[in-house]
């Protein structure tokens, strides 16, 4: 069966659309990636997905629009990846549509903590009903709902497609994504999906990127070269590394309300006097520590046996630097990247979100208790049949 999942993280550089033929179910799944793009998103809508997860920012009026905007954008992306494979997309079996993240907020203690109005929650806009009429399809979405109602973080969700896709008997496996938000999936030798553990281990590039907008006014560092030409201040990084997130037990998962634009201009405040180039190093650093502790403290002592592979997925693959700088703080760990073995380091998630799709369309669940904090298994996310029947 062809399918597309499509994920839209919370870099906001784009719609990742995954073509893939998908097979099986469970832990006998297949997935070949057919096609993949990213499909771009609007200078402006990117400004008004910001507004609206700015705290206090995004009034009804415009998460109501945003609703109906992403779903127009979502509908255009899957036509834009079917096109370029030659598919038709009524033909496919499904799309599997993750969403925008508005607000996230799983933790009920910290979300009473300021203001008990505010009830623990997450929030993904785009209107799947736009993509279903338009291309008449079936569409999966809102898979992290029934993670929360099941007493879990709602994410991470991918530990099920990397279970599936990534599993070895022989080694200790960690694949890390870095996103906008880093975090790790562990897979511990034998493939006993029981034993898999997941967490968010602190910002991706998401602190990088708003830096590296802010002092030198482009979208991301490219190949970390500007982090490559600062140097790291290990006292500011020490003070950051500070940050209670980064010592608090898994399972966690984090967000822009943590390390987004708030964090950068408070961290941009407190240093006025660095270099630019050394505060794109430090926040670099900042994620490769992140990575590294939360490995230390929260991976290896629950191994059997050393920590064998370190798996880098997601945009920061492409950081050379912060490639560099994890691998020399893991000496004895092959850190390479999703591509160096033969997958996209793109496309993951995007894949993730067809695998789960694929799981839901038959009634199988794809959280991982383990990894969410969930009461139990589930079956994720909403169906939408397709529209017309002839
Ligand atoms: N050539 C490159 N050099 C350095 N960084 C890059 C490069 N290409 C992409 N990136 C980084 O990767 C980011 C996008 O990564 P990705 O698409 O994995 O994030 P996301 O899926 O939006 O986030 P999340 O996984 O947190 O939801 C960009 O914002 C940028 O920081
Ligand atoms: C709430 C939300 O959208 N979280 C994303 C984000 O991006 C990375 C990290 O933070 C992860 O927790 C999650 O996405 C991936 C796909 C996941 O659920 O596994």
């Amino acid at each position: 069966m062809l399918a597309v999942g499509l994920m839209s993280g919370t870099s906001l550089d784009g719609v990742d659309c995954a073509l893939v033929e998908i097979e099986g179910v469970d832990r006998q799944t297949t997935v070949a990636l057919r096609e993949f793009m990213t499909y771009p998103m609007p200078t402006a809508t990117k400004a008004r997905i910001l507004e609206a997860c700015a705290p206090g920012g995004g009034d009804s009026r415009l998460l109501c629009s945003l609703h109906a905007e992403l779903g127009h954008l979502f509908s255009r992306a899957v036509g834009a990846v079917c096109a370029a494979a030659g598919v038709k997309p009524s033909s496919l079996g499904f799309v599997a549509s993750h969403g925008q993240t508005i607000w996230h907020e799983p933790d009920a203690s910290r979300a009473y903590e300021d203001d008990e109005r505010y009830h623990a929650g997450t929030l993904q806009l785009g209107d799947a009903a736009r993509i279903a009429w338009d291309h008449n399809v079936r569409v999966v979405y809102d898979f992290r709902a029934m993670d929360m109602a099941a007493g879990g973080q709602g994410a991470p969700l991918v530990p099920f497609s990397e279970t599936v896709l990534y599993g070895s008997r022989a080694l200790n496996r960690v694949l890390l994504n870095v996103g906008g938000i880093g975090n790790v999936t562990v897979l511990p030798k034998g493939c006993n999906e029981d034993g898999v553990f997941a967490f968010d281990t602190g910002p991706g590039n998401m602190a990088v990127d708003e830096a590296c907008r802010r002092l030198f006014g482009v979208e991301y560092d490219d190949g970390g070269c500007i982090a490559a030409r600062g140097r790291v201040n290990e006292q500011v990084l020490a003070d950051l590394m500070s940050n209670e997130f980064f010592s608090a037990d898994p399972p966690k998962s984090t967000g822009r309300e943590m390390f987004g634009a708030q964090f950068v201009e408070d961290f941009l405040r407190a240093h006025a006097d660095m270099a630019a180039e050394d505060v794109v190093a430090t926040l670099t650093e900042l994620t490769a520590l992140s990575v590294v502790r939360a490995c230390e403290q929260f991976v290896v002592p629950r191994l059997d046996g050393a920590l064998d592979e370190l798996i880098v997925g997601g945009g920061g693959a492409h950081n050379a630097t912060l490639m560099a700088r994890i691998a020399q703080r893991m000496p004895g760990v092959r850190v390479c990247t999703q591509d160096e073995l033969g997958y996209s380091s793109d496309a993951k998630e995007a894949i993730a979100f067809a695998v789960m799709g694929n799981q839901t369309i038959v009634g199988r669940s794809s959280n991982v208790p383990s990894a969410t904090g969930a009461s139990a298994r589930a079956i994720l996310g909403s169906i939408i049949n397709p529209p017309r029947s002839e």
